[in-house]
């Protein structure tokens, strides 16, 4: 069985992109995560230390989008593994989406799953 905690629609802004313009400004990521986990001593105990904190976890992100970045990709991993290392889940699935990058689709982004769900 797996609960998951989750993200959803989490905004940073940070230094992203591939080309030179890019490298100047800053524009908004979103995050969405689900977070592999078990709820249930959390639920039976009424206390946070026995689940995934999702607040630590976006401020985790967050200071991971302190650094400049060229391609999704590259934050998408990185805060996988940051994710896998940090917290006590098992598997984690990252989507981020662009939402300004091209003008005429609602967002473009990846999507990953890393880790043993
Ligand atoms: N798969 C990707 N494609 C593109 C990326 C990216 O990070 N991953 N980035 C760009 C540019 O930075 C673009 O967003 C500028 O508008 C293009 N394609």
């Amino acid at each position: 069985m797996t609960d998951i905690v989750f993200i959803r629609q989490f905004k940073v802004q940070t230094v992203i992109g591939v080309y030179e313009w890019e490298k100047a400004i800053q524009q908004t990521l979103e995050f969405d995560l689900e977070l592999s986990t078990d709820i249930r001593q959390a639920a039976a105990t009424d206390d946070l230390q026995y689940t995934l904190d999702y607040s630590a976890v976006c401020s985790a992100i967050a200071e991971l989008c302190q650094q400049p970045h060229e391609l999704i990709e590259t934050v998408a991993e990185k805060v996988a593994a940051m994710v896998l290392q940090k917290f006590e889940t098992k598997a984690v699935k990252v989507t981020i989406t662009k939402p300004a990058a091209v003008p005429a689709a609602a967002g473009v982004g990846v999507s990953i799953c890393r880790g043993t769900w």
